[in-house]
């Protein structure tokens, strides 16, 4: 399943144009700030569809039979540019356990570039609900090889990836990797990549603009 929350319009496609604007997305701050409302709505739609039990809840003035989340997820994030997705994320899941893992394209002299994943850390996540942000879905290659070595911790129960752009390129990747397994929740979809697997239009290299240009590797 793929949810594509700029198909209806809301504050949503607002913060997108932001973070895709090069006269906006120079302020860091806001930039952070635009990735991590995009992660809260996305977590409040994702919360939509999760299952609820009841529960009595005791006011000053009486009992409340309350809907309140069956089982807490666990969200994972790929570090660097997703860290402030997954703040956003956390803000609304404020009693999720967290994973972590540290994925990055490591560029080769004949213009190609590897995924390098040298960091995992996470919980138990079999059975689990798991919910995976990202900014950018480009070729897919990032988001589809973190799924792989998460699997090798646990089986989730279900997969949830989330990102502000994702191109339809990686999209269709990533579901075929994981055999339509996950459901993709983004901000907006681009139909380009460049050659060098950059999303076009996009908003040109998330990690940078939120943290600071990185020394090649
Ligand atoms: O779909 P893909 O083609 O794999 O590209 C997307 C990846 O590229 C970016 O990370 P980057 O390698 O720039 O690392 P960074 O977070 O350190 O900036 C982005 O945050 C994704 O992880
Ligand atoms: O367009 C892209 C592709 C990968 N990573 C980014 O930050 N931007
Ligand atoms: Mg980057």
């Amino acid at each position: 399943m793929v949810i594509n929350l700029s198909d209806k319009h809301s504050l949503v496609s607002n913060w997108v144009s932001e973070l895709r604007s090069i006269n906006v997305q120079s302020d860091r701050l806001r930039f952070r700030k635009n990735l991590e409302r995009v992660a809260e709505v996305i977590a409040y739609e994702i919360s939509k569809t999760l299952p609820y039990v009841e529960e009595e809840i005791e006011t000053p003035l009486g009992t409340h039979n309350s809907k309140v989340l069956k089982e807490q997820p666990v969200i994972a994030t790929i570090l660097r540019a997703g860290l402030a997705m997954h703040q956003g994320l956390l803000n609304f899941f404020d009693k999720a356990d967290n994973s972590f893992i540290s994925a990055y394209r490591k560029h080769h002299k004949d213009g190609t570039f590897e995924i390098a994943l040298e960091y995992v850390t996470s919980p138990d996540i079999n059975g689990r609900i798991l919910i995976v942000s990202d900014p950018m879905l480009a070729t897919g290659a990032s988001l589809a090889k973190t799924l792989n070595v998460l699997e090798t911790i646990g089986k989730p129960a279900e997969i949830h990836v989330v990102c502000a752009i994702a191109a339809t390129e990686g999209i269709e990747y990533l579901l075929r990797e994981t055999n339509n397994k996950v459901h993709v929740w983004c901000g907006d979809i681009d139909d380009e990549l460049t050659a060098k697997g950059y999303i076009v239009p996009g908003l040109g290299d998330a990690g940078d603009l939120a943290y600071g240009e990185k020394k090649q590797s």
